[in-house]
């Protein structure tokens, strides 16, 4: 299913693919932005809480969704202590391809944990970086933690919080906009923004990569395209499918489609 010649991570747009050697893009930053934002269209947030209920593991859930073509990758744990956490990542990295992020296999962040994900980097695993709200570690703080090449990633939920993330795009990565609908995933999150909010809000992020999440399924990929998305970022949809693999492909094909 993960056809190299459909792949996000293999495509002739992305200015670090072999197959773009002759036309290199300008360089944009020690984390490339562009290749960043590539990576956004089939982006898999899971935890334990996510799949132990319905009998599935967060290891065989992350292997089907390889197999279906996923690009970004977050382990959420909630609740979860440090030492869980960072023996999960240990097993994820396992099963992740060799090479570059983005190119060879999908960019690997942690949620919330700045403390994991440096442990993680430390041991030599393929972590890029961390996801954080915005009532976590203030980013200019992660940054300095994680240093240069780390991936780091903002929540943002209104256009106030856009604004104030996109003069910090020499800090942060990308933001994470939502939830678009509601949801059923996160206990404290508010009502669905819809897609007119949704557009307000990427647009104030600019020049920053973005991903819907919340609620988020493949039919909402043609109005989140529209409305300024660079990709589509699911827990259920991936985590509760029948097939996790068919999931991760149709999630990421309706990105390709609709984009
Ligand atoms: C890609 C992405 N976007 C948003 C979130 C939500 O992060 P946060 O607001 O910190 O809430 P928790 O996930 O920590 O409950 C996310 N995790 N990923
Ligand atoms: C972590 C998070 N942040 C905003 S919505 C959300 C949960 C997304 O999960 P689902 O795809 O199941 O709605
Ligand atoms: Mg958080």
């Amino acid at each position: 299913m993960n056809n190299p010649t459909e792949n996000p991570m293999n495509d002739t747009q992305n200015p670090t693919s072999d197959s773009a050697a002759a036309a290199p893009a300008p360089f944009d930053g020690a984390r490339n932005r562009e290749r960043i934002r590539r990576a956004m269209t089939a982006y898999f947030v899971l935890g334990p809480q996510d799949v132990e209920p319905l009998g599935r593991t967060v290891l065989d859930a992350v292997k089907q969704a390889l197999a279906g073509g996923i690009t970004f990758l977050q382990l959420r744990a909630k609740p979860g202590d440090a030492g869980d956490i960072l023996e999960l990542a240990r097993q994820i990295s396992a099963i992740l391809p060799q090479g570059e992020p983005g190119i060879d296999r999908p960019y690997f962040v942690i949620d919330d944990r700045v403390d994991v994900a440096w442990a993680a980097r430390q041991e030599g695993l393929k972590v890029d970086g961390v996801h954080v709200g915005q009532t976590d570690l203030p980013v200019r703080h992660v940054r300095a933690l994680l240093g240069d090449d780390a991936v780091i990633g903002l929540s943002t939920g209104s256009v106030a919080e856009a604004q104030a993330a996109a003069p910090l795009a020499d800090i942060i990565d990308y933001v994470g906009i939502g939830p678009y609908h509601d949801t059923i995933s996160k206990a404290d999150a508010p009502d669905g923004l819809g897609a007119e909010r949704f557009a307000a809000v990427s647009r104030a992020a600019r020049p920053l990569p973005n991903c819907a999440i919340g609620g988020v399924t493949p039919e909402d990929a043609p109005q989140i395209a529209a409305n300024g998305g660079d990709g589509l970022c699911v827990i259920s949809f991936i985590c509760r499918a029948p097939s996790i693999e068919h999931a991760a492909y149709e999630l990421r094909s309706a990105w390709e489609n609709a984009r």
